[in-house]
């Protein structure tokens, strides 16, 4: 096994990408088929964005560690990252249809709003119970994304692409979205769901030379 090799708690396409992009080898550790990841990411009552993103970020840790040792797979670091589209105190998250999409683009169309990605890394000890002994690291990126305005017009023919579907806030910065986004101060790769800078050095932290 290569030295720069995580496993990937991730079902993001992207996530994946981008970390061929820093040349980071992987391996998808995915839910089993009766985990219920969908009830991880409920919000709680009155939680502020940035709470809610890292406390997801490491549930989904813990359910990747307790699924590495389920497999009974070789000691490596468990890597995953969760992201929040946030408008003020509202959470954007995933649009269930178009209508919603629509409804998502339209709050945030003339805006600015944030985009919050939390990466974790786990590092399960060799043995026993991994969850209880792991050591667990994780990092936050926020960015700030101005959108453009949009008629109703610009909205429906985005939606109609089909890419609004799967990605927090109803937009993927890396697509079509590029033409609706004005601004952006922070993080592409974050705002794309895995922010690079962070990532690295996080791996630093546990010796990685990245
Ligand atoms: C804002 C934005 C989000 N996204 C995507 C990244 C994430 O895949 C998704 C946010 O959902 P997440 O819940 O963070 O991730 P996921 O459900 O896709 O995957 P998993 O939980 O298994 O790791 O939105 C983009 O691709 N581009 C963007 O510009």
């Amino acid at each position: 096994m290569p030295d720069s090799f995580v496993y990937l708690a991730s079902q993001s396409p992207r996530r994946a990408q981008l970390l061929d992009q820093i040349g980071v080898a992987h391996q998808l550790l995915l839910p089993d088929a009766d985990e219920d990841a969908e009830s991880l990411e409920a919000v709680l009552p009155g939680e502020a964005p940035r709470d809610y993103v890292q406390r997801v970020t490491l549930l989904k840790l813990q359910a990747a560690l307790q699924r590495w040792q389920r497999r009974g797979l070789p000691p490596a670091p468990v890597l995953c990252a969760d992201t929040t589209v946030a408008l003020g105190s509202t959470i954007l998250g995933k649009p269930a249809d178009a209508q919603e999409a629509i409804e998502m683009l339209t709050q945030l169309s003339g805006q600015q709003h944030e985009v919050l990605t939390a990466v974790a890394v786990g590092v399960p000890g060799a043995g026993g119970d991994p969850v209880g002994t792991a050591v667990l690291h994780e990092e936050l990126s926020v960015s700030q994304v101005t959108f453009d305005r949009l008629e109703a017009e610009r909205i429906a023919a985005y939606v109609a692409t089909g890419e609004p579907f799967g990605k927090a806030g109803a937009y993927g910065v890396q697509g079509h979205a590029a033409t609706l986004i004005a601004h952006i101060d922070g993080s592409f790769s974050g705002i794309m769901g895995l922010p690079l800078f962070e990532t690295a050095r996080l791996l630093r932290g546990f010796g990685w030379r990245i």
